[in-house]
């Protein structure tokens, strides 16, 4: 049993994208893609999601370390460091690029917490990668690069260009991304090629439960959400 399929026949990847198609659709499907892909987003609602993801990158690194920290070879620690390395850089790309282009001043981000939508994602993504094992965190890591690589294609294939959002929409429809995604495709579906039903159980739930965060974390930028008290 060490092929990739864990004996079920179908990979895990293969199987939790399946599983959670729904998902994936309401996302590609919400009026902040649809106008996004438009060019007729209003920038309030962009300017709100750049400022949450700005927040999400940093967190996202740190679970992404956390990843590596727990690779059980030295291909996946390089894999994973390289990873919070790249979002730590696009990170900084937000505030040096986006942030002037869209006029978000220094003083606007220091000012902004994270919303409550973007502190529930990056507190699943960070306590899942220290409380669980290897292989459930990379289950919870992968709907933030392989959702994002086929939103990206998805919106450039219907792209009205150009664009305002030109540059965030290359940035994940770009062959750079889509290469670092296939990768943590294929160490997450080792990873579970050898994981025990439980443990696979567990990527699921884990897997699932991250699709569903990313699904609200445009939704709270669409709504422009803040926390109520
Ligand atoms: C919320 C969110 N998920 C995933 C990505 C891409 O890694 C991102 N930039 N932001």
């Amino acid at each position: 049993m060490n092929d990739a399929t864990n004996g079920s026949g179908a990979t895990f990847s293969a199987a939790a994208w399946q599983a959670n198609l729904p998902v994936f659709e309401a996302i590609r499907t919400m009026a902040f893609n649809e106008q996004l892909a438009q060019g007729t987003l209003p920038a309030d609602r962009f300017k709100h999601y750049m400022i949450q993801d700005a927040h999400y990158l940093i967190a996202f690194g740190r679970a992404l370390a956390i990843a590596a920290a727990k690779a059980d070879d030295a291909d996946g620690l390089v894999q994973f460091s390289e990873a919070a390395k790249v979002a730590v850089i696009v990170e900084r790309s937000l505030h040096t690029d986006f942030f002037r282009s869209f006029g978000v001043a220094p003083a606007e981000f220091d000012g902004t917490e994270m919303s409550p939508a973007c502190h529930h994602y990056t507190s699943f993504l960070i306590g899942t990668a220290h409380a669980e094992p290897y292989a459930v965190v990379l289950a919870a890591l992968l709907p933030c690069f392989w959702i994002y690589a086929e939103i990206g294609r998805d919106i450039l294939a219907r792209a009205v260009r150009p664009n305002p959002y030109d540059a965030w929409i290359d940035t994940y429809a770009g062959e750079d991304f889509h290469e670092a995604v296939r990768a943590v495709i294929a160490t997450t579906d080792r990873a579970a090629a050898t994981a025990s039903p439980q443990v696979r159980a567990r990527m699921h739930e884990a897997y699932k439960r991250a699709s569903q965060l990313e699904w609200m974390f445009w939704d709270s930028a669409w709504r422009l959400a803040s926390w109520p008290v």
